[in-house]
């Protein structure tokens, strides 16, 4: 099954602390977003990718996307304030289509066989995201002491990418922009309409590029990658 896939791209990085785009910073000479373009140039089943940037970054990531030769970049939307808002306004702009993935720019380790197994639950039931289960212990804690111990048996890290029938992200999106509701995921969107939600299991080096200590654990991961395409 073909797709579409959606690139927010214009955070402003602030808890990776760089002097710039986190997005644009390098691991192995390479700016991070490329590494995330080249999974879904890779993947036969992409159709097209679409990237929110922000306007005067739009010009430098051109340059990137014709300099390493991201031949399914179809266009671009101008981001927003918050992430939701990137993601509506590519949503908003591209052809209709029948599966769009939501994927965060900022996580470069997303593998195809993950891909395809979202992408064949979205076609099946409409809506599915990837995700980990937790290996941690999750309390909550309330005025700095521990209120409760959560069962960790039903808890999820939950990732991008996330798959849906185009008409039902689209719709669930500008629904919650018109009714001000904020997620933090396009999920959430489309759970508060009530509509079951699938989840596929991912891997645990898909993390999303959000502070500096992840910088290391992404070169790690490039590296095991690399000795292990040289075996
Ligand atoms: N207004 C925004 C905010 C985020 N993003 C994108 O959404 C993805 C996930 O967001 P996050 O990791 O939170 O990025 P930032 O918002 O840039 O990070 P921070 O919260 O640290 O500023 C990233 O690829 C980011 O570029 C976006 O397109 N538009
Ligand atoms: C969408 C997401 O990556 C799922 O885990 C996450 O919610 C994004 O959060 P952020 O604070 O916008 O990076």
């Amino acid at each position: 099954m073909n797709y579409t896939v959606v690139l927010p791209a214009a955070g402003s990085g602030k808890r990776m602390k760089a002097d710039k785009n986190k997005l644009l910073l390098e691991l192995f000479g390479k700016p991070i977003f490329l590494y995330t373009l080249e999974v879904f140039e890779r993947d036969p089943n992409c159709e097209a990718i679409w990237l929110a940037v922000k306007e005067h970054e739009r010009e430098l990531i051109e340059e990137y996307v014709k300099r390493y030769d991201i031949t399914k970049v179809k266009g671009y939307a101008a981001g927003g304030t918050e992430r939701q808002d990137s993601v509506r306004a590519c949503l908003e702009a591209i052809p209709p289509c029948g599966v769009v993935l939501v994927h965060d720019a900022a996580r470069p380790f997303i593998d195809h066989e993950v891909i395809a197994r979202l992408v064949e639950a979205a076609q099946e039931s409409g809506a599915a995201v990837a995700g980990v289960p937790v290996k941690d212990t999750i309390k909550k804690v309330e005025n700095g002491v521990i209120s409760e111990t959560v069962d960790r048996n039903q808890l999820w890290m939950i990732q991008t990418p996330q798959a849906f029938r185009y008409s039902l992200i689209l719709k669930a999106a500008q629904a919650a922009h018109n009714d001000g509701f904020m997620g933090t995921d396009e999920a959430m969107l489309v759970e508060r309409m009530d509509y079951p939600v699938a989840i596929i299991e991912s891997t645990y080096e898909n993390i999303k590029m959000t502070t500096p200590d992840d910088l290391i654990y992404g070169r790690a991961i490039l590296e095991s990658r690399i000795q292990e395409e040289q075996k």
